[in-house]
């Protein structure tokens, strides 16, 4: 079984530079996908407290770990905080209920998902307004943030990190914390390659984790009939030019530029085929020929939140 590379994190920890990515898998689906996805090598799943089914990727996990088939220590588990859990004393509450969930007794890394706060009530994930927009919580991500670092602090997570930030956000974390986030994950595939966000990130030692790089295709917002990634002309030569299938070149476009991608999949042919991208290279053309197709299309957007005073993609360019 071919072993995933891992990247190097800015706080000197390892992590797999691929794994599975579990929203949208169904409670019923997803404990099988992760075994399968442990069975083929696959050893960081991407999880977070609003996917709604941290328990089924625990079950998954601590079966996985108590037959013998890996060791917690080979796993490597991200979670993430919600937006309605912002508020500093929610922060550590918020992270202990995944933590149950998942069954584990610390997490890999912890990332804010949004930089928004909303309105904290009860379980309440997404409370809106008679408009059908976000309710504002408050509180300030910086201050989130470093209810973040007491997480590190107390060992019951190694590493944190962001998500769908701006390099705007991202700046006055820095400027107000103590720790770097290891990474920002953001929307990331040939449609809207993150080219300016990667390099201020890069610059800082901050990693990109690429999420959607298949262009999630079965989001519940999908357009009909929108232009699909995995058609994509360019996309489809290019795997022809290496025997692979078009999901395989849109991965290894990720790997090959240094970014940590996620796919989803309950589909154990697919969870296997997607992991088959550390046997061949794209050129430098054909990655310039990938980089081509941005277009800046942007698939997810969070937009009942688009009037939030921190939404991050209302008002920056990047
Ligand atoms: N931080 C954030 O805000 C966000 C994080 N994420 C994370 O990133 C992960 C991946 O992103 P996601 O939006 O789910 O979308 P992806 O781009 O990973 O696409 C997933 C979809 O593609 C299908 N698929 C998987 N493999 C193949 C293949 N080889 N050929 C054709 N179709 C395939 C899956 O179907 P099937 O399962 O039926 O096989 C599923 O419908 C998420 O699951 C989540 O963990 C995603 C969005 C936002
Ligand atoms: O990870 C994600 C997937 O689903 C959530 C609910 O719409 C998004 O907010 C988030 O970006």
């Amino acid at each position: 079984m071919s072993k995933v590379p891992a990247v190097k994190l800015n706080d000197g920890r390892d992590m797999p530079i691929f794994g599975l990515g579990t929203w949208n898998s169904p409670k019923g689906q997803v404990e099988q996908a992760v075994k399968d996805a442990i069975d083929c090598g696959y050893r960081m799943i991407d999880c977070a407290h609003c996917y709604g089914n941290e328990h089924e990727v625990g079950n998954a996990l601590k079966e996985k770990i108590t037959d013998g088939t890996v060791k917690r220590d080979d796993l490597f588990i991200t979670t993430k905080l919600w937006n309605t859990f912002h508020h500093p004393n929610s922060v550590r509450p918020a992270f202990e209920v995944s933590l149950k969930n998942l069954q584990l007794d610390y997490v890999d890394l912890y990332l804010i998902h949004w930089p928004m706060s909303y309105k904290e009530d009860g379980d309440k994930l997404f409370p809106l307004d008679a408009n059908g927009e976000f309710i504002d919580g408050g509180a300030d991500f910086v201050d989130t943030w470093k209810a973040m670092e007491e997480l590190v602090d107390s060992g019951l997570v190694r590493s944190i990190g962001v998500s769908n930030f701006n390099a705007r956000m991202i700046d006055r974390v820095l400027k107000n914390s103590r720790i770097t986030p290891v990474t920002n994950q953001v929307e990331c595939h040939p449609y809207l390659n993150q080219q300016k966000l990667k390099a201020y990130c890069e610059a800082r030692k901050i990693l990109i984790t690429a999420y959607s790089p298949l262009g999630s295709p079965a989001r519940p917002w999908a357009e009909k009939g929108e232009p699909l990634l995995v058609e994509e002309p360019k996309i489809v030569e290019i795997a022809k030019n290496h025997s692979k299938n078009p999901a395989q070149i849109l991965l290894r476009y990720q790997v090959q530029r240094g970014n940590i991608v996620i796919p989803k999949s309950v589909t154990k042919e697919r969870i296997a085929a997607n992991f088959e991208i550390f046997d061949f290279m794209l050129s430098d053309n054909e990655v310039k020929e990938i980089d081509g197709l941005d277009c800046g299309r942007r698939l997810c957007l969070e937009s009942a939140a688009i009037n939030h005073r921190d939404h991050p993609f209302a008002n920056d360019e990047y």
